[in-house]
């Protein structure tokens, strides 16, 4: 049905002859290219997989069941989340099934662990060439400039988040690929319900972040309604991860004062005591990141999902660490740029819709995160690194 969908949103307006050829190879069931194993997967995935089980937790894997398993591109994958998403994915698919791009030149131990290559996601001709030589038909869209860069250099976050955003909307639609993009706390602003922030509901930020992640959620969703495009969206929260550095956000503050707890014993915090802010650790998000991957397209009532584990305030994250360095000393350099973000974002974000939709549910609130941030972080602690 959605490729019934597909070929006649776009052969009814008069759109190129790509899309007459991607009706031609819908109605006769598939066919050859980069674009058929995409529109293929997809249906396969709606009927074969199930909804989430009993305990709401875990979807069975498309894969498992596909004789192939997917072949995924992430770009922007150097930056704080992109490595570990790798590193989960190719557990799951295969080493050389994930691919890591970025427009940085890998250090030695992401190059040796599975392939990389070089994409800059603002040429169009380049993405195209990877996604066909590749034979790539999942992408995870991570490029992006964060909010608190985005508001120093307007230009570049719209060159990256928007213009860069439609090239890979390009590739999805072009070639059938599954497209995870996520969205932020960023895409809300001081007219949203703040506390908590619900799936639905005005949505006008005051950063060129935040409005370039709107653009995306309803581009997606509009190429989905439109054109069938397999499009999946989670808004997450600030996210907190122990080896990876976070790239100039707004609740950067809240991974860097594990780091100055462990080695100095002292955190100058760029935002006040007492701002509160929808926050997650790593494995939540990416492994939330993975179970709307593999979700079946039947259980998606909507393609863009709020998802939350715990709200905190900079005051209240430093009692949590207190209680395993007591002598952490926290002092207040308050930076208007970053505090006038903030200001403007959810303090608590409401996501009971992906918790019913596909089981949605966090592992960790503050208590275990503290203890997983100073595990990973702490000097030889073998263990914690061996991961
Ligand atoms: N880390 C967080 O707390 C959150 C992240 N997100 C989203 O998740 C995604 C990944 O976030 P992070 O890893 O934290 O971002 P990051 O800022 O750490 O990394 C972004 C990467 O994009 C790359 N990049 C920049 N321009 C590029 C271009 N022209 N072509 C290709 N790559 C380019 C950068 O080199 C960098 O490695 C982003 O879309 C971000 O908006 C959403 C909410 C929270
Ligand atoms: C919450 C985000 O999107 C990011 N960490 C930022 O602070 O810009």
């Amino acid at each position: 049905m959605h490729l019934q969908r597909f070929s006649r949103g776009f052969v009814n307006r008069g759109d190129k002859t790509m899309w007459a050829w991607r009706a031609a190879v819908a109605r006769a069931g598939g066919g050859g290219g980069g674009g058929s194993r995409g529109l293929g997967r997809r249906s396969s995935s709606s009927s074969s997989s199930r909804a989430s089980g009993a305990d709401g937790r875990r979807h069975r894997a498309t894969c498992a069941e596909d004789a192939d398993p997917p072949r995924v591109l992430i770009t922007g994958g150097l930056g704080q989340l992109g490595v570990g998403l790798a590193k989960l994915l190719r557990r799951r698919f295969g080493k050389n099934n994930v691919i890591l791009s970025d427009i940085k030149k890998p250090p030695n131990h992401v190059y040796h662990s599975g392939p990389f290559i070089y994409s800059d996601i603002l040429d169009h001709k380049n993405l195209r060439e990877i996604v066909v030589n590749n034979n790539v038909s999942w992408l995870v869209h991570y490029s992006a400039v964060l909010s608190a860069v985005g508001e120093s250099n307007v230009s570049l976050a719209r060159d990256v988040n928007i213009t860069g955003f439609h090239n890979v909307l390009d590739m999805a639609v072009e070639h059938g690929l599954r497209v995870f993009v996520p969205s932020t706390i960023g895409a809300f602003g001081p007219s949203s319900p703040r506390d908590p922030a619900p799936q639905l509901c005005v949505q006008r930020p005051r950063t060129i972040y935040g409005v370039s992640k709107v653009h995306a959620e309803l581009m997606g969703e509009y190429y989905h309604h439109r054109y069938g495009l397999d499009f999946r969206c989670l808004r997450y929260p600030g996210i907190i991860s122990a080896d990876s550095q976070p790239g100039g956000g707004t609740t950067d503050y809240a991974v860097q004062i594990f780091h100055a707890a462990v080695k100095s014993g002292h955190f100058e915090c760029n935002l006040r005591n007492d701002t509160r802010l929808p926050m997650m650790y790593i494995d939540d998000c990416l492994r939330a990141t993975l179970e709307i991957l593999e979700a079946p397209a039947s259980a998606l009532t909507t393609r863009t999902y709020n998802i939350n584990a715990m709200s905190f305030t900079p005051s209240h994250l430093t009692q949590e660490i207190r209680k395993v360095l007591p002598d952490l000393r926290v002092t207040y350099r308050v930076d208007p740029l970053r505090q006038a973000i903030a200001d403007s974002w959810p303090m608590a974000f409401e996501d009971s819709t992906a918790r019913r939709d596909w089981g949605w549910k966090h592992d960790y609130d503050l208590a275990e995160l503290v203890q997983a941030m100073l595990t990973h972080i702490t000097p030889g602690n073998r263990l914690a690194h061996a991961n």
